[in-house]
Parts: C-alpha cells; sequence; structure tokens
C-alpha cells in the first residue's frame, strides 16, 4: 500500500521544516505549501533554503508549492494536483507583540487561512487533520504542572487567541461531522536544531524568543541578551518555562500522524508537548556556556509585559496516547542550537 500524504503548510518555517524531515524518515510523501512570509527563499525558482536543506539530510524528494493559504483558488489546485491523505497545518503568524499591534492581519492570516484550508480538505473528502497550537492558550497557569484540563481561553494576546479560536472551530467541526479526526498540539517552548547543524530557528530580525536571543549574542550578533525580571517567585528570580527539543517535538508530529493513519474514532483531540520541566532564564543561560564555550553576557532588567512567572507541562496524555515523550535535554538543546547557530551566523542567508 502506497505511503500516506501528508499536506503541510507553513513547511518552510522552523517547526514545519524539521517535522517535514522527521515524516521523509518515517516514510510520508509530504507536499508542502508555504508564501515564504517568514522563510528565506533563496531564489525565485529554486525550494525555500530550509526544504532544500531537508532534501539534502533526507535524500527524499519535497515537493513544495508557493501558496498562500488564505487564497482559495490556490490551496484548491494543491488538493486537485495530489491525493491528499492527511494535513499538518503550521502556517501562521506567531509573533505575539506583533498581534498586539496588527491584530487585524493576525485573525486574517491565521483564522480565515485556517478556515480556507479546512473547507478544501472538506470538498477533498480529506478529514485527519494535525494542528499546531500552543501553551498560550491556557494563559496564566491557574495550577502547575499544566494538563490538558487546565481552562483555556485566557489568552493575553490576539496571536494566542487566534490559537484559541480556532482550537473552538475545530471543537465544533468535529461535533458537526464524524468524519473529522482532529489533534491539536499544545507546544509548550520549542528550541534546538536537527543534529546537522544545516537547519535550526531563523528569526526575521531582532529575535522575541530566548533561545534564539542567547545564540545570537553567544555568536557575536548581540552584544548582551536582557532578563526580563528577576523578582519572580522562582528558583533564581528569572522566568521558568518548559523547553522542547525541536526534534522530539516532530517525533510528537509523526506520532499524531501514525494514530490518524490508523485512527477508528473521530473526533477532537488535544496533547500537550512539553517535557514537564522547568527550567529558568539563568539556568538556560548557563547551560549555553557550557554547551558553546562562550560567555552570555546579560543584564537583569524589568519584567516583559504578559510574561508569566512559571509554566510547565504535564505531558503523560502524549505518552499514553500517543507512545510520545520527550527524550533531550537542555544541554542537548543548546548543544543542537549551537551547532546550527555557529555554523550559520547569519541564519540561511549566509549560505
Ligand atoms: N515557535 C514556537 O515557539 C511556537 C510555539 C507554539 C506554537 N507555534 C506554532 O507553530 C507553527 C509554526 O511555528 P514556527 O515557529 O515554525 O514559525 P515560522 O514562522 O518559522 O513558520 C511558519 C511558516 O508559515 C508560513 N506562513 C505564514 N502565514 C502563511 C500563509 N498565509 N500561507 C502560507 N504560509 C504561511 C511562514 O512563511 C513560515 O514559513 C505556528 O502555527 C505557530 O503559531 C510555534
Ligand atoms: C505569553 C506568550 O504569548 N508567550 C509566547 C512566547 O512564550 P514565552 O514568552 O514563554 O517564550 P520566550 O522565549 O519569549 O520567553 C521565555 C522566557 O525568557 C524570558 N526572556 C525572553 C526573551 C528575552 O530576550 N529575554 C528574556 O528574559 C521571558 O521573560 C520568559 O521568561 O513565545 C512562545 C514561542 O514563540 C509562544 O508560543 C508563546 O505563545
Amino acid at each position: 500500500m502506497a505511503p500516506p500524504t501528508v499536506l503541510v503548510t507553513g513547511g518552510a518555517g522552523y517547526i514545519g521544516s524539521h517535522t517535514v524531515l522527521e515524516m521523509l524518515n518515517a516514510g510520508y510523501n509530504v507536499i508542502c505549501v508555504d508564501n515564504l512570509c517568514n522563510a528565506y527563499s533563496g531564489g525565485a525558482s529554486k525550494l525555500p533554503e530550509a526544504l532544500n536543506r531537508v532534501q539534502e539530510i533526507t535524500g527524499k524528494k519535497v515537493n513544495f508549492y508557493r501558496v498562500d493559504i488564505t487564497d482559495r483558488e490556490q490551496v484548491r489546485s494543491v488538493f486537485q494536483e495530489h491525493k491528499i491523505d492527511m494535513v499538518a497545518h503550521f502556517a501562521a503568524l506567531k509573533a505575539v507583540g506583533e498581534s498586539c499591534r496588527i491584530p487585524l492581519q493576525y485573525y486574517h492570516n491565521n483564522m480565515t487561512g485556517t478556515n480556507v484550508l479546512l473547507e478544501a480538505m472538506a470538498d477533498n473528502n480529506v478529514f485527519k487533520f494535525v494542528y499546531s497550537s500552543s501553551a498560550t492558550v491556557y494563559g496564566e497557569p491557574k495550577f502547575l504542572p499544566v494538563t490538558e484540563e487546565h481552562p483555556t481561553g485566557n489568552c493575553t494576546s490576539p496571536y494566542g487567541k487566534t490559537k484559541y479560536f480556532t482550537e473552538e472551530i475545530l471543537k465544533d467541526l468535529c461535533k458537526s461531522d464524524k468524519r473529522w479526526a482532529v489533534v491539536s498540539l499544545r507546544y509548550f517552548n520549542p528550541v534546538g536544531a536537527h543534529i546537522s547543524g544545516r537547519i535550526g530557528e531563523d528569526p526575521n530580525g531582532e529575535p522575541n524568543n530566548l533561545m534564539p536571543y542567547i545564540a545570537q549574542v553567544a555568536v557575536g550578533r548581540r552584544a548582551k541578551l536582557s532578563v526580563f525580571g528577576s523578582d519572580f517567585a522562582t528558583k533564581d528570580g528569572t522566568g521558568v518555562r518548559d523547553y522542547i527539543h525541536i526534534v522530539d517535538l516532530a517525533e510528537g508530529h509523526v506520532k499524531a500522524l501514525d494514530k490518524l493513519r490508523n485512527i477508528a474514532e473521530s473526533g477532537f483531540f488535544a496533547y500537550n508537548l512539553g517535557t514537564g520541566v522547568g527550567c529558568s532564564v539563568l539556568e538556560l543561560v548557563h547551560a549555553f556556556e557550557r554547551a558553546s564555550g562562550k560567555k552570555v553576557t546579560y543584564e537583569l532588567v524589568d519584567r516583559r509585559s504578559g510574561d508569566v512567572s512559571t509554566c510547565y507541562a504535564d505531558a503523560q496524555l502524549a505518552e499514553t496516547k500517543l507512545g510520545w515523550k520527550a527524550t533531550r535535554g537542555i544541554d542537548k538543546m543548546c548543544e543542537d542550537t549551537w551547532r546550527w547557530q555557529s555554523q550559520n551566523p547569519n541564519g540561511y542567508a549566509n549560505k
């Protein structure tokens, strides 16, 4: 029997490209679409650089279309061109601060885009869907570790609300039509890079997130790290998060596809993808110094608005239901990030 074909939206992005690599290694056929709004293109007629390197690493072909998922005709044409069995949906705008400044663009891109995709799926009898959600749907944790039973919806940004609203749409869809089977993966803090050092996180402009910022200080692109807050009720006063290695995260998606591939039951299933281990900002800084052998200069400054003190996952349900568990720790996350950053000081731009 031919292996299933998965349509991957946002496949040229950080998480998408790492997941495409693991899907190919697991034997899935992959069709990638991306509008390259946040991915390095490498030249009009070529594959986006991240996917070019995925092909290089796996020795397998990546089918790519430059498509905007908000464009109904562009999306439909992909379903007419290929027999799609399942969809893994990564395409979204994801900068929390930016979403507060341009909410309409975020609601259009992330919500309309997802609805256009879901309608095209239904029109082509495709009902198996893996969704990129986020721990941000939980808002400020009311208890720790955070389980999937934790209330959702108390989101502090338009970005977070697009994740929450989309989950609610998916729940309604599954209630209305038993053909739908949806796995919503709630990521905690994805970091790291593939062991090859050939693909990794390549943020546009100044990084919003901690790990890429640390890496850019270590490689000399940034002068120092600002540590947002040192008066939290945590082990060293700095924010605690559940960092998860990007390859563990990618492997979790393959497990979700395996579940959908053979699934009898339909419905909406949400799983936390985290390690269950909290790590503070300063712990991560020191781990990165050990991994890179570089000094990471930092300054303790005021808290960033909207930041919670502590957030980490209870990932037991994914282990029970998907047979998945994160296996890579903080040191490995830092080693693999450093290999990517030191080999690609300017990301994909420097070939
Ligand atoms: N990185 C994280 O820490 C994190 C945490 C939780 C959830 N997520 C979610 O995971 C997904 C992937 O995140 P990422 O970190 O890889 O981000 P990313 O920006 O690297 O990847 C997203 C990709 O989607 C593409 N894209 C955006 N809008 C599109 C559109 N309308 N049509 C086609 N392509 C479009 C971008 O060009 C980009 O390549 C997103 O849905 C994000 O919200 C990410
Ligand atoms: C509330 C919120 O929407 N959080 C988003 C944020 O998570 P989150 O805010 O947890 O991730 P970050 O990497 O931005 O921050 C992690 C920790 O590092 C600290 N820090 C960060 C950067 C920096 O320069 N200095 C510094 O000290 C932060 O205060 C925090 O304590 O990014 C995730 C990955 O994109 C998103 O999924 C989350 O939705």
